[in-house]
């Protein structure tokens, strides 16, 4: 059968192990395809030692590969946001399928290329752009299509990950092993993506999307990163019968829906809580199927190329056929995406906290924090406080039941105001994930 021909943009850690892995499975692939997948040419700035591209076309003009009209498939794997768009439309524009790994892009830029796609009858397959190796968008879309999802909640950033896993496990800095990430490919180009949790709203965004029918809503979703997550706080949530995650959360609820990425305080028995290093989870909870869990590498060359490479036999697959017969980009048809469904403030969230204070050890000041949280109808589930001989300063620690963020937020700074509290209170999300 007539091969399909790709042109690959971008020749860094994942256009790499895209072409590595194209070429050593080709008699794999093809036999699962049924037609033979060609690099038919590749859009780099420079050559990769990772990659041999003997026999390949190669040019140092990405867009020489959306104007190449031997090529059926683009794969867009530059990153960023504005060439890519300009890119991944030019490549619609001229009929092309296109295979990204960007998340930032469609999360962004989602609506307008997906519209694009439709008016072109084209496919835009974004796999590898969430929990990179874990086919998630598959199994959502297809494999959950009977279910109305309520929530999901996952690990999805790597680096972030493997960053927390490691300074937890050996004690180990944190700009080292944050260097060592990127070393091993795992970080995005702007690494505070990475670590101030962009990279995980992206990809949560895109989650919600494809679970809930919701047009894609970046600018909606409340981002907190892993950078201020000390040592004495991962020690004490561990003496709760708890682990802190960085976690992207989507939740349906009567007053909208959820978006949040946030480092948070999850039991250590559940299943996710022992998801360490750059593996990711995505824990998924459909009203049929039940809790249901997607786990494997999250970034890293060949896994993402797994995913990049199942895109595009998808999209070999399905090439001949008619756009309305193929799995709409968003799992649902674009006339029922729910427009209205607003996402939540964070203010009007609901969840339970961990919070640590620093306080003057004297007779009182529990109770004085305990009557501010009262007033504003929060309870206390657990109190600790810590004994320190050497120090007239204790840290304490409460964990609450649920209450909402702005009663939260008005308590907080309610407690640090008082006379005995030495510094600004941390606070943590919890979730039982149950
Ligand atoms: N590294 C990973 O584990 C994963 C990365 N991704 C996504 O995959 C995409 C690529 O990421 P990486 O391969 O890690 O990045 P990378 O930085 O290793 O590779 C990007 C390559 O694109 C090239 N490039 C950028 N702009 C260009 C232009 N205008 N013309 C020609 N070449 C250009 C760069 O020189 C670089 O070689 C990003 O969107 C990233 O978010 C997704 C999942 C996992
Ligand atoms: N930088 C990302 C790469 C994959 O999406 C991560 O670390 O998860
Ligand atoms: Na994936």
């Amino acid at each position: 059968m007539k091969p399909v021909k790709v042109g690959v943009c971008g020749l860094g850690t994942v256009g790499s192990g895209t072409v590595n892995v194209l070429r050593r499975n080709a008699e794999e692939i093809t036999r699962r395809t049924g037609r033979p997948i060609i690099v038919e040419q590749i859009g780099a700035r420079r050559d990769n030692p990772d990659c041999d591209t003997t026999g390949i076309n190669i040019t140092r003009d990405i867009f020489d590969v959306v104007n190449n009209p031997e090529i059926d498939v683009v794969v867009e794997l530059i990153g960023g946001y504005d060439i890519a768009r300009e890119l991944v439309l030019k490549a619609i524009e001229n009929g092309k399928h296109v295979v990204t790994a960007n998340k930032a892009l469609i999360a962004v830029h989602g609506n307008e290329i997906f519209a694009a796609a439709r008016e072109q009858g084209v496919v835009v397959a974004y796999e590898a752009a969430v929990a990179g190796g874990i086919p998630v968008i598959k199994g959502i879309r297809e494999g959950l299509t009977a279910n109305k999802i309520n929530w999901l909640a996952g690990i999805i950033n790597g680096t972030g990950n493997y960053i927390m896993t490691q300074m937890r496990d050996y004690g180990r800095d944190f700009a080292d092993v944050l260097q060592e990430a990127q070393e091993l490919g795992y970080a995005e180009a702007d690494p505070t993506f990475d670590v101030e949790g962009i990279d995980a709203a992206h990809k949560l965004t895109i989650l919600s999307s494809v679970a809930f029918g919701i047009p894609l809503q970046f600018d909606k979703a409340y981002t907190e990163g892993i950078s201020k997550i000390t040592p004495l706080d991962i020690e004490q949530a561990d003496e709760l019968g708890y682990i802190i995650k960085h976690l992207g959360i989507a939740r349906r609820t009567d007053k909208g829906v959820e978006l949040r990425v946030h480092p948070t305080l999850i039991p250590k028995d559940r299943l996710i809580a022992n998801v360490h290093g750059v593996l990711n989870a995505v824990m998924v909870q459909g009203d049929a199927v039940g809790p249901t869990m997607y786990y494997g590498p999250g970034a890293g060359a060949e896994p993402t190329a797994s995913s990049v490479i199942a895109d595009i036999v998808d999209v070999a697959r399905t090439m001949n056929t008619e756009y309305g017969e193929r799995v709409p980009p968003l799992a649902f048809t674009e006339e029922s995406l729910d427009e209205d469904s607003g996402i939540l403030p964070m203010e009007d969230v609901e969840t339970a906290y961990y919070l640590r204070l620093h306080a003057v050890d004297r007779p009182g000041v529990l109770a004085r924090v305990a009557s501010i949280l009262s007033e504003k109808g929060i309870s206390i589930e657990a109190i600790i406080q810590k004994e320190d001989k050497e120090s007239e300063m204790v840290p304490i620690i409460l964990l609450t039941h649920n209450a909402q963020e702005k009663l939260m937020n008005e308590a907080i700074r309610e407690i640090e105001s008082l006379v005995d509290i030495c510094s600004e209170v941390v606070r943590i999300r919890v979730e039982s994930l149950d």
